[in-house]
């Protein structure tokens, strides 16, 4: 590809509390399902990146996990901690409202916002917006709060203004060749994808009270001719939530296992073996060993 001769490459975070759409602007912008998204709060833990290249530009993007406001668990101050991170390193951030709701929880993210890098204003869900003349002195309440560079009203699931925020991301970002190849979707490896899928599938799958206790460990991943063999297991806290995750006669995790499986198959192009067990590993969310384990910094 010869490159245009303004190409410009940089790292954008999507920052804002659980609930506000970061996964779904991700996927929709990337164009194909990396983050998971979830009607429950607080499905992404992990930083993760999604790319998109253009003809003049490469988009890194870095989603953050949920900024947590309300629990003081290591695993949630170890969350913090790897969302004020991937702030300071990138060249813009998208801050990401619902229309219409502006509470203690997104004014307590944008406190802990980097001064010195520009903050795209994004507010989404604008499709459920019945009268659009509430937009505007909306806009004007959440202007006082922080001073932004730019303010995108969109809807991330139906697409709206996503071209525009793309253009308005770009001026931000400084001429430079691509830092990938223009066909890598994210630097994550599959065998960590494979992971994020069945935590996706905790949380749709399974009551309210169980996923925020529970951790996806990839125990083996291999390729044996053009058959993916994946091993992970599910750790929780209580027996109780194991019972619960396993189902009647086991049905509940043939369901996860079968929806991640082809959630896989359709990523990584090719047929999945999965087996996923649960095991019981009680206080995991407060031990700083078992989270360095499972990959927090
Ligand atoms: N109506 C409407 N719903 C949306 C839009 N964008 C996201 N949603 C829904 O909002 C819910 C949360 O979306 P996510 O993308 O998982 O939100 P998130 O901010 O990544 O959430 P966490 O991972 O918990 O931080 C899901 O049910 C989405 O389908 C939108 O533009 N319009």
């Amino acid at each position: 590809m010869t490159l245009h001769a303004n190409f410009r490459t940089g790292y954008v975070a999507i920052i804002g509390r659980p609930n506000v759409g970061k996964s779904t602007l991700l996927n929709k912008l990337v164009k194909q399902k990396i983050s998971i998204t979830s009607k429950k709060a607080q499905t992404t833990r992990f930083r993760i990146n999604g790319i998109l290249t253009d003809k003049q530009t490469q988009f890194v993007f870095v989603d953050t996990p949920g900024f947590q406001t309300h629990y003081t668990s290591g695993l949630n101050a170890a969350m913090n901690r790897v969302v004020t991170q991937s702030m300071r390193e990138v060249n813009v951030i998208l801050f990401v409202l619902e229309a219409m709701c502006l509470d203690q929880r997104d004014i307590a993210v944008l406190k802990i916002l980097p001064a010195n890098v520009p903050i795209i204003l994004v507010v989404n869900k604008i499709d459920k917006l019945a009268d659009k003349n509430r937009l505007l002195p909306f806009l004007g309440e959440v202007a006082q709060v922080v001073k932004f560079s730019d303010i995108i009203p969109v809807s991330a699931m139906y697409k709206i203004q996503l071209a525009e925020l793309l253009n308005t991301i770009r001026n931000y970002l400084p001429v430079s060749e691509p830092l990938y190849d223009k066909d890598e979707i994210t630097d994550r490896s599959e065998r960590f994808l494979a992971g994020e899928f069945i935590r996706e599938k905790l949380f749709r799958l399974v009551g309210d009270e169980i996923p925020y206790s529970t951790s996806v460990v990839i125990d083996q991943f291999k390729l044996e001719n053009h058959l993916h063999k994946v091993y992970a297991t599910i750790l929780v806290d209580k027996p109780n939530q194991k019972a619960i995750i396993i189902g009647k006669k086991g049905e509940k995790l043939k369901q996860i296992a079968s929806q991640a499986r082809k959630d896989m198959e359709l990523l990584f192009g090719e047929k999945v073996y999965l087996e996923v067990w649960v095991k019981v590993k009680g206080g995991w969310a407060d031990s700083e060993s078992v989270l360095r384990n499972l990959g927090y910094e």
